[in-house]
């Protein structure tokens, strides 16, 4: 194991007493001193991996590794880790200084210590002058950020976030997604956070883990995920998508109900069956005789920043756009798109094969069958 890589998931398989398999055959490497998202939706076992990692459940099969030590057996206050919950589980009854302080206490630091850790967490988190305040008196902000301090007052190797800012408003959740990314490179400490909001996790991450019934479905940067998605789940999942069946005829050809259009994947059998994506932000409306295909408008929705235009080609698919032009209900218009915004998913390809495929085909230039 390389000296970056912090915690490594070999084959870990999870059933509870039930037998449900929650985690069914993870594995991945997490490296030092990166911002990681574990993204899906509920119940896909973002929190259990949280659980392995800090130590509150042991996997059914598999190894943990923490700094090239297999933990699977090592006790939660031996790992260095610490986890930050959704709920904060703040102590009511102390104050700001107190609830911080509180771990430092029961390991016995000598109280001029503490004191100088508790307040350097604090200044940390923004919160230097809090440290009398009572829990109830701070905003569900505040809250946040003295479970953060209680969190790295204990200098761990590795933050657990598990959904932190689920209570919080959207105002003050966009502000605390821009701490919390601050917070982590200030630290320069390795950040575990949970979310089912894509959003969040593209805005937030260096990599990204999109789960779903236990499975990591494809991991990589925001960008590498939002572009180069795998298969439907993750098209589906990240962001809105056309997402239509269609046919590769060569190499960058593919068609699409009966329509061809030009595209820059390779490595398909010629008529292999496959799924074209388009994001809506990548059609453009024209006229009919401009536009690299003819669809009517079929409904319209003013949302803010660009209109959100549902439209119908002539084989009857849906086509949904997302543009700063308006339309008008019922009109023919054309849209238009570079060949660079296609996406080409194979059905049924694993992550290893989707890689080898990208690789050969953006460096070697030779394709992948
Ligand atoms: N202690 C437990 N005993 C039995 N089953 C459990 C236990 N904890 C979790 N599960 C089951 O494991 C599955 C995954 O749960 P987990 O909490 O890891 O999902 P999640 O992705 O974090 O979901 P959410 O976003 O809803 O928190 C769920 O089906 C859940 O019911």
């Amino acid at each position: 194991m390389d000296n970056r890589t912090i915690i490594r998931f070999e084959h870990v398989f999870m059933e509870y007493d039930d037998g449900e398999v929650v985690l069914n055959d993870i594995s991945f490497d997490i490296e030092r001193g990166k911002f990681y998202t574990l993204l899906g939706p509920s119940g896909c076992g973002k929190t259990t991996i949280l659980r392995l990692i800090a130590g509150f459940a042991t996997p059914t099969k598999g190894t943990i590794t923490l700094n090239n030590k297999v933990i699977n057996q090592v006790p939660a206050n031996e790992r260095q880790v610490n986890t930050v919950f959704q709920d904060y589980a703040l102590f009511p009854h102390l104050n700001v200084f107190e609830n911080v302080a509180f771990g430092l206490r029961v390991k016995k630091v000598k109280p001029k210590l503490i004191e100088e850790k508790v307040r350097e967490a604090l200044r940390f988190v923004n919160l230097s002058g809090y440290e009398k305040r009572e829990i109830r008196e701070m905003s569900g902000g505040q809250r946040q950020r003295v479970a953060i301090a209680r969190a790295i007052v204990n200098e761990p190797e590795v933050l657990l976030l598990d959904e932190p800012l689920s209570a919080l408003d959207l105002k003050l959740r966009t502000e605390m997604q821009y701490e919390l990314r601050e917070l982590q490179r200030r630290l320069g400490i390795t950040f575990i956070f949970v979310t089912h909001d894509q959003e969040e996790a593209l805005a937030m991450s260096d990599e990204i883990f999109v789960l779903n019934k236990g499975v990591i479905q494809q991991s990589g940067t925001p960008i590498d995920i939002y572009d180069e998605p795998i298969n439907r789940f993750v098209a589906d999942f990240i962001g809105e998508s056309n997402i239509v069946p269609a046919v590769m005829i060569e190499d960058y050809v593919v068609e699409v109900n009966g329509m061809r259009f030009d595209c820059v994947d390779a490595g398909f059998s010629a008529h292999e069956p496959v799924e074209l994506v388009l994001r809506p932000e990548d059609l453009e409306i024209t006229t009919v005789a401009q536009g690299k295909m003819k669809v009517r408008v079929d409904t319209q929705l003013f949302r803010g920043v660009h209109y959100e235009i549902v439209c119908y080609d002539e084989a009857g698919h849906e086509w949904l756009v997302h543009s700063t032009r308006k339309a008008s209900v019922g009109e023919e218009i054309g849209l238009t798109f570079e060949p660079e915004a296609i996406h080409i998913m194979r059905f049924n390809e694993t992550e290893e094969e989707f890689d080898k495929r990208l690789e050969a085909y953006e460096h070697e230039g030779a394709y992948v069958r």
